[in-house]
């Protein structure tokens, strides 16, 4: 059972000296450029409703100025809304008084950045134990739980080393080390891979899934990369000037774009490697298991290696299993189907 961790509900965010005095504009109705145009106030956020659910990864995802950093940036406070609730762990962040605020800045959130922040002349050691230290702890235990964390990371050995001595990829493993080491159950992580080649970005990724398969954090992951939002999130938040334009499981998105935007967006994602056999198979009721199968396959395979596997051969079925027990079948025409982008808008314009 999952249990919300972040809640944020009916949160605006206006930059400008009124904020709180043109809001009723936003609520009724008037959009950015308006706001822009007729009152010199910039909308950030125009009623967000997220829920962030313990142990998952959500992902913020939108392009520039949609207002990702905006919404991070309430989490912990470093951003006062114009209206609205925003509750952590139970607790409204709004009602905190100031040890309350650095009680849940230092404890319960940790920060992975874009740019690492690492300070340069401390030792990757050092950086990585600085969330401990920060709170007083002796230096034992912050060198050995820093030790522990670059450990974990893939970074024995450069405990002694300093950031300017390592790669990109590298330093952005501190960052990572120190987020754990902080031991918050939640890591916020602010366009965190944007910053890496390619294929450093891909590992980078694929070593945040191995660690959150071990430690469950609730990670809140803001990027303007689609492909590395579809990877990574359990719950993915679409944002487009400031509004949630579609929410929910990823693959669920890519299958049911809600409007034309999402559907742009997802119309260049290669749909055979995202798309997973869970997504398209008819779960199984009360039919039999198809006498004719072609074998058994699982949940979670991807459809490119469900056609590497079938050969291309689009007469085939196959009996879908989670784990020892039998979910579903899947038959090779649904899967070509799901291969092509449902485009909403034309078919409703068609029909119209
Ligand atoms: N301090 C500020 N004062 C005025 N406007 C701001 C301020 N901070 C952000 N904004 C505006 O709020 C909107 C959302 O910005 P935000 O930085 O949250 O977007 P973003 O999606 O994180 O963009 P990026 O990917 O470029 O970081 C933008 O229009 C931005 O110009």
């Amino acid at each position: 059972m999952t249990q919300p961790m972040v809640r944020l509900s009916g949160l605006y965010k206006i930059f400008g000296a009124r904020d709180k005095d043109v809001l009723h504009h936003v609520q009724g109705g008037m959009g950015k450029e308006e706001l822009l145009a007729q009152h010199k106030h910039v909308l950030g956020l125009n009623n967000i409703n997220v829920v962030m659910q313990a142990g998952e990864i959500t992902v913020v995802m939108g392009l520039s100025g949609s207002g990702k950093s905006t919404l991070i940036r309430h989490l912990n406070r470093l951003i006062e809304p114009t209206a609205g609730e925003i509750i952590v762990q139970g607790e409204d962040v709004m009602q905190l008084s100031e040890d309350g605020l650095r009680h849940a800045r230092q404890e319960k959130m940790s920060m992975v950045f874009q740019k690492f922040a690492l300070l340069p002349h401390k030792t990757v050691l050092k950086n990585a134990g600085m969330p401990l230290s920060v709170r007083g702890e002796d230096e034992v235990t912050c060198d050995r739980e820093a030790a522990k964390w670059l450990d974990r990371v893939g970074l024995s050995g450069f405990e002694n080393h300093y950031p300017a001595q390592l790669s990109g990829g590298m330093q952005q493993r501190v960052g990572i080390a120190r987020a754990l080491t902080a031991n918050t159950p939640i890591m916020l992580m602010d366009e965190a891979f944007s910053a890496l080649d390619p294929l450093i970005r891909t590992d980078m990724q694929d070593l945040l899934l191995e660690l959150q398969k071990e430690l469950h954090k609730t990670i809140i992951f803001i990027t303007h990369d689609l492909d590395e939002a579809l990877k990574l999130a359990d719950h993915l938040v679409i944002l487009k000037d400031g509004c949630v334009v579609q929410q929910g499981e990823p693959q669920h998105i890519l299958l049911n774009p809600g409007d034309p935007y999402i559907e742009d967006f997802v119309s260049d994602i290669n749909r055979a490697r995202v798309l997973r056999v869970r997504s398209i198979m008819t779960p199984l009721g009360g039919d039999k298991v198809p006498a004719d199968a072609h074998g058994e396959v699982d949940v979670n395979d991807t459809l490119e290696s469900m056609i590497a596997r079938s050969g291309g051969d689009t007469s085939h079925a196959y009996i879908v299993k989670d784990g020892e027990q039998t979910v579903g079948t899947l038959d090779m025409t649904e899967l070509v189907r799901a291969l092509v982008p449902r485009v909403a808008s034309e078919a409703g314009a068609r029909q119209s």
